[in-house]
């Protein structure tokens, strides 16, 4: 059975001190860190790229989950590889042959997770599922933090549980506390927030609410079979 892993999107934070608001998510209780990283042509934003990965690994020891909005994800996987990250997740829109671009990150020493925007189905990663360490289902149009959480995404993840009741299931984009019931009972066990943390009164409860939240509907999901 997955276990909940927390993931604060860095995108919230204040990037002229990343590394402090890494480890302040950290000192949270986040289990996994998420660093957008947007290249301003598959997505119409930039934000950072190996170097400052490269930077942040000399500060922190944490586990850094790269969401690759690029094109040409294949180009940087030795740098992000050579930068420390730990999980390099791109995007089933982005490549031509995803099977082998997963074979190059596990040959480089890292996880792969596979990611799909809104509109793209879950059968173009389906088959891929024994394969990437993560698929990521996107929940919101990728590009820009703050957006409103597309509820539409979730039955690909119940598709994808279903299939593939171990598989870490990430959703990303406009999850709080609001909508966490609705990508839990999907199946979803990987949670990435930005604004629901960074915005957050209390960022260690709404963590602590996040996981306890998803690990009773995996517990419950696991009963089911
Ligand atoms: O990938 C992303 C945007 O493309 C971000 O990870 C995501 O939007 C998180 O921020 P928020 O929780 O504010 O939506
Ligand atoms: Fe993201």
């Amino acid at each position: 059975m997955p276990i909940a892993k927390i993931s604060p999107s860095l995108l919230s934070g204040d990037f002229g001190i990343l590394a402090a608001e890494c480890k302040r998510m950290v000192s949270h209780g986040a289990d996994w860190l998420h660093m957008d990283v947007m290249d301003g042509h598959f997505v119409p934003n930039i934000t950072i790229g190996a170097p400052v990965i490269s930077c942040l690994t000399k500060h922190l020891d944490a586990f850094l989950d790269c969401h690759m909005m690029v094109s040409h994800p294949e180009k940087w996987v030795d740098d992000f590889a050579k930068a420390g990250a730990s999980l390099y997740c791109f995007h089933i829109e982005a490549t031509k042959d995803a099977s082998a671009l997963i074979d190059q990150i596990h040959a480089a020493g890292m996880k792969a997770g596979v990611a799909v925007k809104p509109k793209t189905p879950i059968s173009t990663v389906m088959d891929l599922g024994d394969k990437m360490d993560m698929c990521l289902v996107m929940t919101v149009e990728p590009g820009f933090g703050g957006q409103r959480f597309m509820a539409e995404c979730m039955p690909k993840v119940a598709e994808l549980r279903a299939r593939y009741p171990n598989l870490d299931i990430e959703v990303d984009g406009g999850i709080a506390r609001e909508n966490i019931d609705a990508a839990a009972q999907a199946g979803a066990n990987v949670i990435v927030a930005g604004t629901s943390i960074f915005k957050a009164d209390d960022i260690s409860g709404t963590i602590e609410s996040f996981r306890t939240t998803v690990n009773i509907q995996q517990e419950l999901l696991a009963n089911k079979k």
